[in-house]
């Protein structure tokens, strides 16, 4: 592979920097950027930089199948270890969190005010209630779809494709729970059988890990993920050794990262609000603004379902037990903790404040939605007249980045949105207790972290122009924050 020279597109000038073509070279040196050994250091403008390039041999257009990844690669959450310790601390952390809820103290740091006992956690109509579930969302994702989008080209040159019928989804389980209500289902029963539930998902993503771990071992190396494959069977389970494990065209990641958890945590929500108005007579403001705001993202990401195929999720990280678990009983449980919060701690909210709230929520989603449309709409057509005029970052891949509009203010403006909307979930319950700020304070954690990740990532496929992004563009998330 011969060496490219990066383009930097600055305001008033255009220009080529040949400096930068042995760093072009890395960057278009193979289809699998992922694995360039590059060191990678901060500098002042809070961005990595990358030493060291030519550690590496350049060249090997050859070089399409990535080996798995060898003993000498970084390994992320504190290795085996940190991974170990995560399997524990994450389903331990669920429980915890369901039980604080609907204790009276409803204290977030401090042991529960009671442990269950295994009658509590096991219960078999939990299970099938479970098995049900997950039945209904694989019958409504085989369903025919009204598009079938293709994913990023992998390394074997194929790209995948995948139904986008997510949000019929969402449209036909909602159908389904009101015929089924309408008929006498119990819906406010639910709140009172999510303990046994969260141990069946949580059963379930062990069990569905371990099985994934086994499919990887039969997987052609070019099916594996740049991560996951240390060969320590503990850190491989946990990060996941297989990038799309699929049998025949029923995508496992895909699935689970938008149906079973996610539309499983609106219907808990909904179950909370009907539980509600049973105990009270009517939903308070504080739980119509919870619901509200959390149908609103999820329906969103199902409306916006094809955006996910470039995610780092789907795209780069192997599907193993830490987005299983995520994403089946992580995303159900914990992201309907205010709701389950508001049910047993009910909060007074006036209408002014509600209004304030809303506002905060519209502002979240109006930056959320605008960063993450203008990239997707940028990435699909840069010539598209809504993103034509925006500046640009050439690179050696011949990829641009936007350096204006949205990703000119920050470098993640959709998690400045994202975590602006957390907010807004956060406080229709009040500020007498940090439970139910527990998402904030997650969710900031897990973005941060992401947002590292990325940026590493981003450093090894754009090299120098990356670097320049980071200059151009000084703030991570927050601007003249972070
Ligand atoms: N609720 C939840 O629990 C979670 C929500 N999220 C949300 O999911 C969404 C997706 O997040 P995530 O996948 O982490 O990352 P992003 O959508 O931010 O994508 C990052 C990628 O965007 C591209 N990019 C970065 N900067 C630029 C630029 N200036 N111009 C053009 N392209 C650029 C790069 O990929 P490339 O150049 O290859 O296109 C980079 O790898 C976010 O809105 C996030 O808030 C994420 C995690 C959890
Ligand atoms: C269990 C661990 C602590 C961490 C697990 C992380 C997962 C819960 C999240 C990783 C990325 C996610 C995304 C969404 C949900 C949470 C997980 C699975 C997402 C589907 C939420 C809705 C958004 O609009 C989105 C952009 C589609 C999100 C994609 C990433």
């Amino acid at each position: 592979m011969g060496r490219g020279r990066v383009r930097l597109k600055t305001p008033g000038q255009t220009g080529s920097l040949s400096a930068l073509s042995v760093l072009a070279g890395a960057a278009a040196a193979g289809p699998d950027p992922w694995h360039g050994r590059a060191r990678l250091l901060g500098n002042g403008a809070g961005c990595v930089s990358l030493t060291d390039y030519c550690e590496r041999p350049l060249s090997s257009g050859a070089e399409t199948m990535a080996p798995p990844q060898g003993p000498r690669a970084p390994l992320e959450f504190g290795g085996p270890m940190g991974a170990a310790a995560l399997m524990l601390l994450l389903p331990a952390t669920v429980f915890h969190l369901l039980l604080a809820a609907r204790s009276g103290p409803a204290r977030l740091l401090g042991p529960p005010a009671s442990l269950p006992g295994l009658g509590a956690l096991w219960n078999p109509r939990a299970l099938l209630l479970w098995l049900a579930w997950l039945g209904l969302q694989t019958a409504l994702y085989l369903l025919p779809a009204r598009k079938v989008a293709k994913g990023l080209e992998l390394k074997d040159k194929s790209r995948l494709r995948y139904p986008i019928n997510g949000f019929q989804a969402l449209v036909l389980t909602a159908l389904l729970v009101g015929l089924g209500m309408s008929a006498g289902l119990p819906l406010g029963a639910l709140p009172e059988m999510l303990l046994p539930l969260a141990f069946v998902a949580t059963l379930t993503a062990f069990i569905f890990s371990l099985f994934l771990y086994l499919k990887a071992q039969v997987a052609p190396v070019s099916a594996l993920a740049p991560g996951g494959n240390s060969g320590n069977p503990i850190y491989d389970f946990f990060l996941g050794r297989e990038l799309n494990p699929r049998i025949c065209s029923f995508d496992f990641k895909y699935f689970c990262e938008l149906r079973p958890g996610l539309i499983g945590w609106v219907l808990i929500n909904l179950a909370l609000l009907v539980k509600e108005a049973e105990l009270r007579g009517s939903p308070s403001l504080a739980m119509w603004l919870v619901n509200g705001f959390q149908l609103l993202y999820v329906g969103d990401a199902l409306w916006h379902e094809e955006a996910v195929l470039t995610t780092m999720d789907i795209t780069h990280d192997g599907f193993g037990f830490m987005l299983a678990f995520g994403d089946i009983a992580w995303v159900p449980f914990t992201y309907s903790l205010q709701a389950q919060f508001l049910l047993h701690h009910p909060q007074p909210l006036g209408l002014p404040m509600a209004a304030i709230i809303c506002l905060i929520n519209a502002i979240g989603y109006y930056i959320f939605r605008g960063a993450n449309s203008q990239k997707n709409t940028f990435r699909k057509n840069p010539s598209d007249p809504r993103v034509a005029g925006l500046e640009t970052i050439s690179t050696a891949t011949g990829r641009q980045l936007l350096v204006s509009g949205w990703w000119g203010m920050v470098r993640h403006p959709n998690y400045l949105g994202d975590l602006i909307m957390a907010l807004a979930w956060s406080l229709p319950c009040g500020v007498s207790h940090l439970l139910p700020y527990f998402y904030l304070l997650y969710f900031t954690a897990l973005l941060v972290h992401r947002e590292a990740r990325d940026e590493r990532q981003c450093l090894q496929k754009y090299g120098l122009a990356w670097q320049e992004y980071c200059r151009r563009v000084p703030y991570r998330i927050m601007p003249y924050i972070y």
